[in-house]
Order: structure tokens, then C-alpha cells, then sequence
């Protein structure tokens, strides 16, 4: 085959803890992270020169060269020289269904995809744990976009483990299209204002990892308990972007009034997401928060929390 089609999953966190800082800059994280059924379409295919090729169908997106695919792509040509002066280049064309810079890793789940179609592309036969320790160099969030589902995330984001996976609840996600927040701000911030409470020895941010794995949320998740899920939501960087941001918290609270099972922001935001018992729930939630906040800049998208990750369509 010379081509393939990829199903590239968006991402929600539904639980983001700053744990503390880490020698390389980063943060020490423990997040749940869960994939949704919002989704790019990526076709790799083999291009006619030796050259990475990127289009993408969606106005305002970073020059072809920063585009997290293309620096898939290179890596993929760094790793693989054999393969790629066998096959030559690849072309990429990304149909994007998920909002740029939203917190739902559309970016990282287009490297995600292409990582995947490169290796299906050039026959290389890659593990998953193999194409995670690539799709680490690429951000923190591309690991978990290969596998995708739902998984316990440690270190910067990049060390995942299996946990058990929720329900397929529906999710309704809100954007203004005028906000945006910059993740090294978020996470910047956030240091400014809570570093006196970060942990630093080692033992102790082991210990908080497995607390979260073997805690409360992890419970629920495993037992289905859709009710204790969505009490249970915590995003630590909705206490620098909120105060920020009042729309960000004005869409948290307007969810929060249709009592659903919880509601809160996703990453680094600004998508505030709400989780909901059904399709017929989500859409009534909706129309209701849409009516409420009676602001044309935001948009709004149902979804599905989902058990996949990167997808090769037939
Ligand atoms: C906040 C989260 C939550 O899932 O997602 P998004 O809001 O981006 O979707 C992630 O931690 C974002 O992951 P990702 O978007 O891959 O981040 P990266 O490119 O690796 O890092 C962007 C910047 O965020 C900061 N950063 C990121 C991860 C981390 N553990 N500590 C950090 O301090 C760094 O300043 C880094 O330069
Ligand atoms: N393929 C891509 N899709 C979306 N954004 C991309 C892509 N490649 C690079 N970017 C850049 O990555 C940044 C983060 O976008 P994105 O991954 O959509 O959101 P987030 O990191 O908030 O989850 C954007 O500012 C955008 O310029």
C-alpha cells in the first residue's frame, strides 16, 4: 500500500495534578488522560520526491514546517534512513475536526497518526511501546495519542499505564474561538503562584503517583461509578487560567447549573468539557449552556468518551 488514512482521536484530562518541578524544565504531572470520539483525519501516502509534504485543510495554523506532523514525519526520516531512501518522502494532508490550541491535543494526535501511518507506510512493523519512546522526543501529550483510551500519565505526561476505562459517556465541549491559552504560560504560572506547594523528593512524587493509581478516581473509572467520575474531575491549571479568563469559568459554572455528572477544563484550556449520562442529555445541556452564555464566538461540539486510539480506516 502507498497510502493510508488515520483516525486521529482528541484527548480530555480528567484529572491534572502538579506534582512539582523537574530538572528539564518541565512539570511533574499525574494526569488521567481519555480519549474522545472528536477526531482529525490524517493521509500519509508516498510522496513523488524525497521531501516531507504537510497540507492541512484548516486556516491559521503554524507554517508546514512547525506543524507537529511534519516533525513526526522528520523524525520518522532520522530514525529510519534505510526506509526512507527506499520509500522516499511522505505527503500528509490533515482534515481537522478538532478546534487548534483548544487543550484536546489535536497537534499531538496528528503526530500521533503520523507516526503510525509512516511506520504501516514504509512496513517497519513498530511496537506501540517502541512508537511511544519516538512519539515522547515529538511533546508530552503524543505518547498517550498513539493507544489512546484511557490511561494514568506520570513524569511530563509521557510514562503511561493502563487503568480501567469509564463508560462511553457523552461529552459536550465548549471553545470560544476569540480565547487562547499558551500551555508554557499555564504551566509557567502556575509556578509562580503554587511552587512553595510543589513536592521534591523523589520518594514523595513516586508516592503521590501511586496514590492517584491505586485512589478514588481510578476506583471509579474501573467500577463505572459515572456519578463519583465526574466528582472527582481535577485540572490544577484551572487555578491560574480561570481567574484569567472569566468566559473559561463562565462555561464551567453555566455546565455545572444543568447538573451534569461534572464539568471542567481540559489541559491548559481554554475547552471546558462536560460529561453527561447520555446523547439525548448532552444535547438538551447544550442548547441550554449555548442559550445561557449567548456568545457567538463559542462553539460546541458533542462527543463520546472512546476506548481507541490511532485508527487506520480500511
Ligand atoms: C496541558 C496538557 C495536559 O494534557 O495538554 P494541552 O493543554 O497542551 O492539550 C499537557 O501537559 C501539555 O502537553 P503538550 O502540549 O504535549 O506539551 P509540550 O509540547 O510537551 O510542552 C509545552 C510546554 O508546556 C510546559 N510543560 C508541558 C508539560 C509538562 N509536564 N510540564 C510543562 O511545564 C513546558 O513549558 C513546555 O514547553
Ligand atoms: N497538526 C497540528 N494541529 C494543531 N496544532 C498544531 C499542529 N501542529 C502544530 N500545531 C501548533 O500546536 C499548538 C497547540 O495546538 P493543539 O495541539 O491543537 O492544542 P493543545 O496543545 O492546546 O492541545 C498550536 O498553537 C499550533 O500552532
Amino acid at each position: 500500500m502507498h497510502a493510508f488514512s488515520l483516525l486521529a482521536p482528541a484527548k480530555i484530562n480528567l484529572y491534572l495534578e502538579i506534582i512539582g518541578d523537574r530538572a528539564d524544565g518541565f512539570h511533574e504531572l499525574v494526569m488521567v488522560l481519555q480519549a474522545i470520539s472528536l477526531c482529525d483525519r490524517v493521509d500519509v501516502r508516498a510522496g513523488s520526491t524525497e521531501r516531507i509534504h504537510v497540507s492541512c485543510d484548516t486556516p491559521g495554523m503554524p507554517p508546514e514546517t512547525e506543524n507537529l506532523a511534519y516533525k513526526a514525519a522528520q523524525l520518522m526520516c532520522e530514525q529510519f534512513p534505510a526506509a526512507h531512501a527506499q520509500f522516499g518522502g511522505v505527503e500528509i494532508a490533515i482534515a481537522k475536526e478538532i478546534p487548534v490550541a483548544a487543550g484536546l491535543a489535536g497537534g499531538s494526535a496528528n503526530a500521533a497518526a503520523t507516526l503510525v501511518g509512516i511506520d504501516h507506510l514504509w512496513q517497519l512493523g513498530l511496537t506501540v511501546p517502541e512508537l511511544q519512546e519516538l512519539a515522547a522526543q515529538l511533546g508530552s501529550d503524543v505518547p498517550f495519542c498513539i493507544a489512546g483510551g484511557t490511561a494514568l500519565a506520570t513524569g511530563r505526561g509521557e510514562c503511561l499505564s493502563a487503568i480501567g476505562s469509564p463508560d462511553p459517556l457523552s461529552v459536550v465541549l465548549a471553545k470560544s474561538r476569540v480565547l487562547s491559552v499558551s500551555t508554557a504560560w499555564a504551566y509557567k504560572t502556575h509556578r509562580q503562584q503554587f511552587s512553595s506547594t510543589y513536592v521534591t523528593r523523589p520518594e514523595d512524587i513516586e508516592t503521590r503517583a501511586t496514590q492517584v493509581h491505586s485512589g478514588p478516581l481510578v476506583r471509579a473509572i474501573a467500577h463505572r461509578d459515572n456519578k463519583q467520575i465526574g466528582n472527582l474531575l481535577r485540572n490544577d491549571l484551572e487555578r491560574v487560567v480561570l481567574p484569567e479568563h472569566t468566559l473559561v469559568a463562565q462555561l464551567r459554572s453555566a455546565f455545572l447549573e444543568q447538573r451534569v455528572l461534572g464539568a471542567m477544563m481540559s489541559g491548559s484550556g481554554p475547552t471546558v468539557f462536560a460529561l453527561c449520562e447520555s446523547p439525548d442529555r448532552a444535547e438538551e445541556v447544550m442548547q441550554a449552556v449555548r442559550a445561557r452564555i449567548d456568545n457567538p464566538t463559542v462553539d460546541f461540539w458533542i462527543a463520546q468518551l472512546s476506548g481507541a486510539g490511532v485508527q487506520i480506516l480500511d
